[in-house]
C-alpha cells in the first residue's frame, strides 16, 4: 500500500518539487494505478487503432505497410547509401543505420552506464536538477517541462551539452556515466557529419565551415529513462514532438520498442534492430532544405513491466546561428517557406511550452 494518496498536488510535490522524478515515484511508492497527474487526455494517447499494423504479417490489405528502412553504411562511398539516406530523409524522415562501426558491446556498455546514472540514490541525482545543477553542461529533469504541463510525461532524463572549447566542462558530470557518454559522442559525431554531408550534397550545398556550424556547431545528448508504468495505455513516455535540431542519432533499447513515428494520421513503429542507430531529421534540416527533408513527429509509449533507456545524440546549430532556407534550394525560384530566425529564439519557443507536435516549426512558417 502506498503511504500517501497520490493526488495531483502530492505527486507534483514529490516528483517535481522534491526532485525525485518519476523513477523515484515508482521506487518509493510502487503505484498500482496510474496517478491522475499522468493520465493524458485521450487525443495525446497512442491507442492501438492509431498504430499502423504490419499487414504483411496479418495477410490483410493489398498494399504493404510502410517500414522504416534499415541502411547498411559499411561503405559510405557506395552511391546506394547516399540514395537510400536521401530517399528516407525526403519521405519518412526516419531511418536506421547498421554496420556503422560502433560495436554491439560498446553500445551495451553505454546502456549500462546510463542505467548506472538513473540507478543512483535520489540525493545524488538531485545535484544535477535543472536550474541548480552542479554542472553548467549537464541537467537532470523529469517529464519535459513539468512547470507548464497539464499532464506529466512518464520519463526522467539527463541532458549533456558538449562544449569543445571549454576544457573542464565535463569535470562535474556524473562519474558513473561520464566516460561512456563522452566516448559515445566521439563515435557519433563523425557519423552525424557523414550523413549531413550526404544530405547537403544532395541539395548542391557544400559543407563549408559556416554551414558546419549551423548543422552541428552544438552537440547535445539526452539520456531518457522510462520506468515501468502501471497503465501505459493512459500515459505517454515522451509526448508528440519533432526534434528542433538538424539530425538525431538515437540508440534505443535493444528489446523494448516504444518509439513511433508519424505517418499520415497514424503512428509507425520504429522497431529495435540489434546494433542499429535510429536517425531522424530535425526541424532545422526541414527549414534549411525548404521542406525537401521531413522532420517527422514522434512519440514514445510507456511500458507495463520493463523500464527502457534511450540515448539521443543531437546535432544542432550554435545559439546565434541564423536558420533559414539555404540559397541553393531557392536557386530555381522557389519561395522561402520559413522566415529567418535566430536559433536561440527557436529553442526558447520550444522549451517554454509542453511538447506540442510541430508547433515550433509552424511558428516560423511564412503565410
Ligand atoms: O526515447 C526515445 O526513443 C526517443 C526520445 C526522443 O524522441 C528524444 O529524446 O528526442
Ligand atoms: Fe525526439
Amino acid at each position: 500500500m502506498s503511504p500517501f494518496v497520490l493526488t495531483d498536488v502530492a505527486v507534483t510535490d514529490f516528483v517535481v518539487n522534491q526532485r525525485n522524478g518519476v523513477k523515484g515515484l515508482v521506487d518509493v511508492m510502487s503505484p498500482k494505478t496510474l496517478p491522475s497527474r499522468y493520465i493524458q487526455l485521450p487525443e495525446k494517447r497512442v491507442t492501438t487503432e492509431k498504430l499502423i499494423v504490419d499487414n504483411t504479417k496479418t495477410g490483410k490489405g493489398c498494399l504493404p505497410s510502410p517500414a522504416i528502412p534499415v541502411i547498411d553504411v559499411s561503405d559510405w562511398e557506395n552511391p546506394n547509401v547516399a540514395e537510400e539516406i536521401c530517399e528516407a530523409a525526403t519521405t519518412l524522415g526516419f531511418f536506421q543505420i547498421v554496420n556503422h562501426g560502433v560495436s554491439v558491446d560498446q553500445l551495451s556498455d553505454l546502456r549500462a552506464a546510463g542505467r548506472g546514472f538513473f540507478g543512483l540514490p535520489a540525493e545524488e541525482k538531485k545535484r544535477y536538477w535543472k536550474g541548480s545543477s552542479v554542472s553548467d553542461t549537464a541537467w537532470y529533469m523529469t517529464s519535459f517541462n513539468p512547470y507548464e504541463e497539464a499532464k506529466l510525461e512518464w520519463r526522467d532524463f539527463i541532458k549533456f551539452e558538449y562544449r569543445p572549447n571549454q576544457v573542464d566542462s565535463t569535470a562535474m558530470w556524473p562519474t558513473v556515466c561520464r566516460d561512456e557518454v563522452l566516448n559515445h559522442s566521439h563515435r557519433m559525431k563523425p557519423i552525424g557529419k557523414k550523413i549531413l554531408e550526404i544530405l547537403m550534397n544532395n541539395l548542391n550545398a557544400s559543407m563549408d565551415h559556416y554551414l558546419e556550424q549551423t548543422l552541428m556547431g552544438t552537440l547535445r545528448m539526452n539520456l531518457n529513462f522510462y520506468p515501468e508504468c502501471p497503465d501505459p495505455k493512459l500515459a505517454v513516455g515522451t509526448g508528440r514532438h519533432s526534434d528542433i535540431n538538424t539530425l538525431t542519432l538515437l540508440l534505443q533499447d535493444d528489446i523494448i520498442g516504444s518509439l513511433y513515428a508519424r505517418y499520415g494520421d497514424k503512428w509507425l513503429h520504429v522497431p529495435p534492430v540489434m546494433g542499429a542507430i535510429v536517425v531522424n531529421i530535425g526541424d532545422i534540416l526541414q527549414i534549411l532544405s525548404n521542406d525537401r527533408y521531413k522532420s517527422v513527429e514522434h512519440v514514445v509509449m510507456a511500458n507495463r513491466f520493463l523500464s527502457r533507456i534511450s540515448f539521443a545524440f543531437y546535432c544542432g546549430p550554435n545559439n546565434d546561428s541564423i536558420v533559414e532556407p539555404l540559397p541553393e534550394v531557392l536557386e530555381n525560384g522557389d519561395k522561402a517557406l520559413y522566415k529567418s530566425t535566430v536559433y536561440s529564439d527557436y529553442m526558447k519557443y520550444f522549451f517554454e511550452r509542453p511538447h506540442t507536435g510541430k508547433k515550433t516549426i509552424e511558428w516560423i512558417k511564412l503565410p
